[in-house]
């Protein structure tokens, strides 16, 4: 006999490994990584080993175990997604009596500066190319959206590259309502990390693609207020799925490091790198300058704007101290 005490818990049989968060007021539900891993169901490895080596980052191999138990259940869930949201978007334009095209499927990606949102991004695209509804996967990252620097600087803002204020977050949003209304040819400026400026004239096109993933910091920001007191759009009102990448900050801090040690002995060494001058540093200065960068910028963005936002993803992928992911949270409500 159910009592009133009873809750979802207690009534939906669950697989082991899998709970409600924060009791059952929370909209996720909780997988430990056996439990999600059982999820990818039959759904077969379509990479190859040479794939995987082409995806890695800067220098870290990715486990083909962590594609399979990980990301494979992943790129299943979503090409679930892609297909239901494909069903709604129908029933719209058919009771509209119109014949609209489908409009890409925007996922966003979110998390700290490197915690392996452009690696998570690289593998997505990967397996969800490989699904027969998505073979068009493009995949774009916000800092093309960062203010260039001779604006940060006359701006003062020059020490808070990635928060908030220092995007142009009209050109962004301005860039994916055309993305989602099914405008072709989109474009979207450029941003290298090794001249760490916006470049002149460069551009990434985006033309209709069946999946669009759009990967950065502040994806999952709020609206901004407007200064008639009513609510812009956010950027987040244009994904059909969002995904944080998480881990604990003093895992990423120590990731962030190992990933400048290890440009200072690629991009840095290059004369047109903003970071030309930390090539000759020794290791222990390398270190300390790196986590200068991380405490004076990228932490406090991280505890201010970024990890605020995290309960607002439609997944977050917990990771281990060696990037394979330990827990995932999924929305349910
Ligand atoms: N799944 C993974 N397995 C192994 N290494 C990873 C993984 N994800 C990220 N990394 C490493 O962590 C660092 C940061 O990852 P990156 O994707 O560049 O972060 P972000 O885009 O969030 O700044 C890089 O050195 C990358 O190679
Ligand atoms: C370019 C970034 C802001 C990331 O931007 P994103 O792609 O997440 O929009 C970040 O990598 C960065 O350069 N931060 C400034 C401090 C630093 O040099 O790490």
């Amino acid at each position: 006999m159910s009592s009133a005490g009873s809750t979802t818990n207690e009534r939906i049989p669950r697989t082991p490994g899998t709970r409600e968060a924060h009791g059952p007021r929370s909209p996720y539900v909780v997988l430990d990584r056996q439990a999600w891993s059982q999820l990818r169901a039959s759904t077969p490895m379509t990479l190859t080993a040479s794939d995987l080596t082409r995806l890695q980052g800067l220098g870290d191999r990715i486990d083909v175990r962590e594609v399979e138990e990980v990301y494979l259940p992943l790129s299943r869930l979503l090409t679930m997604y892609v297909h239901a949201v494909g069903g709604l978007h129908d029933a719209t334009t058919t009771f509209l009596g119109e014949s609209a095209a489908r409009t890409p499927f925007v996922i966003g990606i979110a998390g700290s500066v490197a915690v392996g949102k452009s690696t998570t991004a690289r593998i997505l695209r990967e397996l969800l190319r490989h699904w027969p509804e998505t073979p068009r996967v493009e995949l774009i990252t916000t800092d093309g959206f960062l203010l260039p620097n001779a604006e940060l600087e006359r701006r003062g803002l020059m020490q808070r590259k990635g928060f908030p204020e220092s995007y142009d977050r009209r050109a962004l949003l301005r860039f994916l309502t055309a993305v989602k209304s099914g405008a072709p040819e989109v474009r979207a400026p450029v941003y290298s990390h090794l001249v760490y400026d916006i470049v002149p004239g460069s551009e990434t096109v985006v033309n209709r693609p069946d999946v669009l993933i759009v990967e950065g910091l502040n994806v999952l920001q709020p609206p901004r207020a407007r200064a008639d007191g009513r609510q812009g759009l956010a950027v987040s009102d244009f994904f059909d799925f969002s995904v944080y990448v998480d881990a604990r900050t003093e895992d990423v801090r120590h990731w962030y490091a190992e990933r400048f040690l290890r440009l200072r002995q690629t991009a840095f060494s290059r004369p047109e790198s903003y970071f030309h001058r930390y090539a000759s540093l020794s290791d222990a200065e390398a270190v300390s300058r790196a986590q200068q960068i991380w405490h004076d910028i990228n932490e406090p963005n991280l505890v201010e704007n970024v990890l605020p936002t995290r309960s607002r993803a439609t997944l977050v992928l917990t990771k281990g101290s060696d990037h394979s992911v330990r827990k995932v949270m999924l929305r349910k409500l």
